[in-house]
């Protein structure tokens, strides 16, 4: 069963056409990655599901119901956190999760269960310290807990990692993966490492349009299954660079900003270049810095989808 599901949608704002035409489907259990750059439609997108905004043409629905006549309906059995949650800062974790509670009428002792299990979840259980002082993955794990405290079949999050650093994106990560089988999540983001590590399903969007909706697996052999691995040397990068440009797998190098003895270096197989490395650093004598697998940028997946540059 499909949990979401868009026709033709699509909204204008002026001259602006923030979505074109489309369609896409969420399935039920899914951890659904919605990706796209800054100014893609993934908040426009996000906002017609909840009800927020109607569309200009085409229709949206989740559980089989129309989000712009049957908003209520459908909250009931949602959750949502906006990209940039407010919080009352003088409350705690477990005040704010009862009065995030009490908007759903959700009765005793059933609150303070809820209560208890997400906060536990999100690994804040025992935290009495007002959430003005919370750090911003702690408040964000706070506000994935508080969008779950209705028990939502979908839970609908918009760039829950964004502002985060690694650590609080991986702690927020390991949330949402968590909830796999329990509800299905549809989560935005920009980062293309994020949604890899635990969407199974994939949208992307780009300037309005859906570029490919598909599973990970798919995405990453729609752009050729290259990686961009990052080489540092002490010294002698030129001739490190003609050695490697030799090498079948070698697809293509650029040289690194600010780094006048590193090359980046797409290859086409990465194990046959982990291989051939030493060796060749040995012929030439040289010491290596780095060797670093680089995160597939969505410009990178971009490029192998639609075939040209940005
Ligand atoms: N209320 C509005 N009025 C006018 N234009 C808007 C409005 N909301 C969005 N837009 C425009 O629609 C386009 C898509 O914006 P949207 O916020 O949906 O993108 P996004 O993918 O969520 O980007 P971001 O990650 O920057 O939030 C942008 O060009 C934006 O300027």
């Amino acid at each position: 069963m499909n949990v979401v599901e868009t026709r033709d949608l699509t909204k204008q704002y002026g001259t602006v056409r923030a979505l074109d035409g489309v369609s896409l489907t969420v399935p039920e259990g899914s951890v659904f990655g919605f990706l796209g750059p800054n100014g893609a439609g993934k908040t426009t997108m996000l906002r017609i599901l909840l009800g927020l905004a109607p569309p200009t043409a085409g229709s949206a629905s989740i559980f089989n119901r129309d989000t712009s006549t049957e908003r209520d309906a459908i909250h009931a059995r949602v959750g949502f956190l906006p990209d940039v949650p407010g919080f009352y800062p003088w409350m705690t974790g477990a005040e704010f999760m009862r009065f995030a509670g009490s908007l759903f009428a959700i009765p005793e002792p059933q609150l303070s269960q809820r209560t208890d299990a997400l906060l536990d979840m999100a690994g804040l259980a025992g935290n009495r310290n007002p959430v003005g002082g919370y750090s911003r993955g702690m408040k964000q794990r706070l506000g994935i807990a508080q969008a779950l405290i209705n028990a939502p079949d979908l839970l609908i999050l918009d760039e829950p990692t964004s502002a985060l650093d690694p650590l609080g994106r991986a702690d927020v990560l390991q949330m949402i993966a968590s909830l796999r089988g329990r509800t299905t999540v549809l989560f935005s983001s920009h980062l293309l490492g994020d949604v890899e590590r635990v969407c199974d399903q994939v949208a992307v969007l780009d300037r309005g349009r859906l570029v490919v909706q598909g599973t990970v697996d798919e995405l990453r052999r729609s752009h050729g299954g290259s990686t961009t691995v990052r080489i540092a040397v002490t010294d002698g990068i030129g001739a490190l660079v003609a050695a490697v440009e030799a090498e079948p797998w070698c697809v293509r190098h650029t040289p690194v900003p600010h780094d006048g003895q590193a090359t980046d270096v797409v290859v086409n197989d990465l194990d046959a270049a982990r291989q051939a490395l030493p060796g060749l650093l040995a012929r030439l004598g040289l010491g290596l810095r780095r060797f670093d697998e680089l995160e597939v940028s969505l410009e990178d997946v971009f490029v192998g989808l639609v075939g040209v540059g940005r």
